[in-house]
């Protein structure tokens, strides 16, 4: 059975159509990138399957399960984490602190600024933060990071909730190549050990062809191919209609 499974999925706005009936698949522990030019429908999909925008109609299962329509926070629960594009750290917190509060958020605590808080989950942030190379900064501030850092702290964050598929919204959106390289390759690793599969959208074309198993293909809403990195780069249709050139 696969991760997720979209069957003919479809957005519409009034008579606009901005994503038709797309189906995929995607299994664990595979990367999935979604790429297509700017209006494409990329977010537009990414948000439907986190649960913050009405499906038009189709389906979205989990490990078989629907989740289609579900709430973005029930989406969370079953088992989806996700990333944005804008950072979403609390700068005035710590990096474990940071981490802390996404693992009580996900054990349904909130976050206390009594002393006892403090210590809550530092064990399991320390050994995420392990994970993410951000061990030796968990007590430095988050505004004091790097950018490429930040994102690592906020992929720690994301782990937190033991997440079976990861959505992350252009992961390296302001990164320099060579921080963008790591982070993927260390999104990679973290899917390889953990099982989890993750769908990213990405406009770095060396991000999505240096780290993706598959791609998915998107052009004014409809999926115009789905296969291999290389298979895409061979794709007449995708040169043509993505790249412009055949
Ligand atoms: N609320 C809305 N009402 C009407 N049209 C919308 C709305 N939101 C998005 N669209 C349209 O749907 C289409 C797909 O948008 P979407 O944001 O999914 O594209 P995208 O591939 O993510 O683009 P980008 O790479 O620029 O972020 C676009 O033509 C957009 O203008």
């Amino acid at each position: 059975m696969s991760l997720l499974e979209v069957t003919h999925l479809s957005r519409h706005y009034g008579d606009f159509i901005a994503v038709e009936n797309i189906s995929f698949s995607l299994q664990a522990g595979e990367l999935l990138a979604l790429i297509g030019p700017n209006g494409a429908g990329k977010s537009t999909t990414f948000n439907m399957i986190g649960g913050q925008l009405a499906v038009t109609r189709g389906q979205v299962l989990l490990e078989g399960k629907p989740i289609t329509n579900l709430a973005p926070r029930r989406i969370w629960k079953k088992g989806v984490g996700r990333t944005f594009q804008i950072a979403a750290t609390f700068g005035s917190f710590t990096v474990a602190q940071n981490v802390q509060n996404a693992l009580l958020s996900h054990h349904g605590r909130s976050y206390s600024f009594w002393q006892t808080a403090d210590r809550l989950y530092r064990d399991q942030a320390d050994a995420l933060l392990e994970q993410v190379g951000m061990r030796g900064q968990a007590d430095r501030h988050c505004s004091e990071l790097a950018y490429g850092d930040v994102k690592r702290v906020e992929l720690a964050m994301a782990l937190a909730s033991e997440p079976r598929l990861l959505l992350m919204d252009e992961p390296t959106a302001g990164m320099a190549p060579q921080e963008r390289q790591e982070l993927m390759a260390l999104t990679r690793d973290i899917a390889r050990a953990r099982n989890t599969g993750v769908l990213f959208t990405e406009h770095s074309m060396d991000v999505v062809f240096g780290f993706a198993d598959r791609i998915l293909v998107l052009a004014r809403g409809q999926l115009i191919a789905q296969g291999t990195p290389q298979d895409i780069r061979q794709d007449p249709q995708v040169q043509q209609v993505y790249f412009g050139t055949r």
